[in-house]
């Protein structure tokens, strides 16, 4: 796949020059200043002894002397502890609240993403009393919304009707985890869901989100959660907040927003990516307040320092034959396999089961299984009762499984950001790791230019014992491959069938593909 040819885009001012997380230092808790002694000893609990250096960075703008004044852009590897770099200044902020509402609001493109993040807050809001919920898709709205809105308390015989009590219905938490589509139907039709007391605002994983088909949430929140703006229409709201709102300065106060007769501060944004988005007309949608840029690095982007980057070079229809040497070198470590689509990730997965007993346990990871089946798998992988995750590009943002040793490309990523966010679910949290891309020979220079982008100027040539390859040959020429196709074929047939001969839907490429060819 060609990578999207580039515009020559300016650098916003306000780009141009950063603050450099590279300047800070892992910080004790201990040091850090003003933290509370209660989030403290909840992070001592996760085992966390000091700040990584992109969580000081941002407490010093947050917590410390830059006081949540500016909204804040933030650039740093994966891996490299974003997600606490944000929970922990909005959760220490917000413990002084008086009175429960809903007052930030964290926005991930997937459910994984979205559950995994809501137990970083888990983590540390409960130890200062407040509440996180989670808005997430595939699952049951009424549930969803009894965790969310406080029912009023009736007298003997009333009944609850959320039509009378609108205006008296309260939010039950204080920090609402959420995907895009769930919280918009939350917006929509729940009863006492409001956004009015908004005071942060989280987009991770930014550059997934400012694509087309997520755009509609965006001015929506952004609407919402400013109570005097609340009848601009979403039509003029993207007009209205690139011009007069980026002029219009609402002054922060310390009081609690929303309340009568007090001035409201306004919401503060926290956008994040370890491949965030220069483009202007991009960034414009989020309607930022006097940002400040962090990055890592005088790069574009960066990739982890302990990772190192491997190529394997073979014929194509060999791919699977060297996959399987690779993996029995690796001899049981934690990899993560990605392939190009759900439908190579289900075909490979059964390609490798066609060469029997093999001395790790697989799975398949793809964006449309259902959500109980993947959150089994990643529980699984996560316990270590699976070696090998085979999967499409589902998984390649933000998930964090402790101990993924290797990143295996057995499908070249197609664009540099998906490499970035591939190769980043091993060494993490300063941790080594290896990422192997499996490549034809004519694949070589593209890959060396893709890795020049990514900010790694070298990779280690992989090579596999000897006889390693020539070992799986023969079963695998005399069965594996007819199998397959022959399983292929039956599938198909089944599938058209049922159809009643219609053509099948176009197998997709898994979320990725599109996010990262952009900007
Ligand atoms: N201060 C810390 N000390 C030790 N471990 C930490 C610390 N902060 C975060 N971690 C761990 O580092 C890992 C990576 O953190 P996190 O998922 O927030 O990274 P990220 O920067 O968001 O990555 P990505 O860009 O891939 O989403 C997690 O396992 C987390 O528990």
């Amino acid at each position: 796949m060609e990578e999207p040819k580039k515009r020559n885009l300016p650098i916003l001012p306000w780009m141009r020059r950063p603050v450099d997380i590279q300047q800070f230092e892992d910080c004790p808790l201990g040091l850090v200043p003003c933290l509370d002694q209660r989030l403290q000893a909840a992070l001592e609990k996760m085992t966390i002894s000091s700040l990584f250096p992109v969580q000081v960075a941002v407490w010093l703008e947050t917590i410390g002397p830059g006081s949540f004044e500016r909204d804040l852009c933030i650039n740093s590897p994966t891996g490299s502890g974003k997600t606490l770099a944000y929970a922990l200044p909005i959760v220490q902020q917000l413990s002084t609240r008086k009175i429960s509402c809903l007052r930030a609001l964290v926005v991930l493109p997937t459910r994984d993403l979205a559950l995994q993040v809501k137990k970083v807050f888990d983590a540390i809001a409960p130890a200062v009393g407040l509440h996180v919920g989670l808005a997430v898709g595939q699952s049951s709205i009424e549930e969803e919304i009894s965790t969310l809105i406080k029912k009023p308390k009736l007298g003997v015989g009333m009944s609850f009707d959320p039509e009378g009590f609108q205006t008296e219905l309260q939010s039950s938490v204080d920090i609402l985890v959420a995907t895009p589509g769930r919280l918009m139907d939350h917006i929509k039709t729940t009863k006492g869901f409001s956004l009015r007391h908004l005071c942060y605002l989280v987009v991770d994983e930014t550059d997934r989100f400012l694509r087309e088909e997520y755009q509609s949430w965006l001015p929506t929140v952004l609407r919402l959660s400013c109570p005097d703006q609340q009848e601009v229409s979403s039509h003029t709201s993207s007009y209205y907040f690139s011009t007069i709102g980026q002029l219009r300065t609402l002054r922060r106060c310390g009081v609690e927003r929303g309340f009568k007769g007090k001035m409201s501060p306004r919401l503060v944004k926290l956008v994040l990516s370890a491949t965030l988005t220069q483009d202007p007309s991009k960034l414009s949608q989020l309607a930022l307040h006097h940002p400040l840029f962090l990055t890592t690095g005088p790069k574009r982007y960066k990739i982890p320092e302990r990772l190192e980057s491997c190529t394997l070079i073979c014929e194509s229809k060999m791919k699977p034959l060297y996959l399987v040497a690779l993996l029995q070198g690796l001899r049981g470590e934690k990899c993560i396999v990605f392939t190009s689509s759900m439908k190579r990730t289900r075909r490979l997965t059964t390609l490798l089961k066609f060469f029997g007993e093999l001395p790790f346990k697989i799975s398949q990871f793809w964006g449309q299984q259902r959500q109980s089946t993947r959150s089994k798998t990643l529980d699984s992988f996560r316990k270590g009762e699976i070696d090998v995750l085979i999967s499409s590009d589902a998984i390649a943002r933000g998930m964090d499984v402790e101990g993924v040793r290797n990143v295996i490309n057995y499908d070249m990523a197609p664009y540099v950001k998906t490499y970035i966010h591939r190769a980043g679910r091993t060494a993490r949290a300063g941790q080594s790791g290896r990422c192997f891309t499996i490549l034809r020979k004519g694949e070589m220079k593209r890959f060396k230019e893709m890795l020049q982008k990514a900010g790694e100027g070298s990779c280690t040539a992989h090579t596999l014992p000897a006889d390693s390859v020539d070992q799986l040959r023969p079963v695998y020429e005399s069965g594996h491959l007819k199998r397959l196709k022959e399983g292929d074929l039956e599938t198909s047939k089944k599938k058209g069938m049922r159809a009643g001969g219609i053509k099948r839907k176009k197998d997709d490429v898994d979320v990725e593909g599109a996010a990262a060819a952009g900007d």
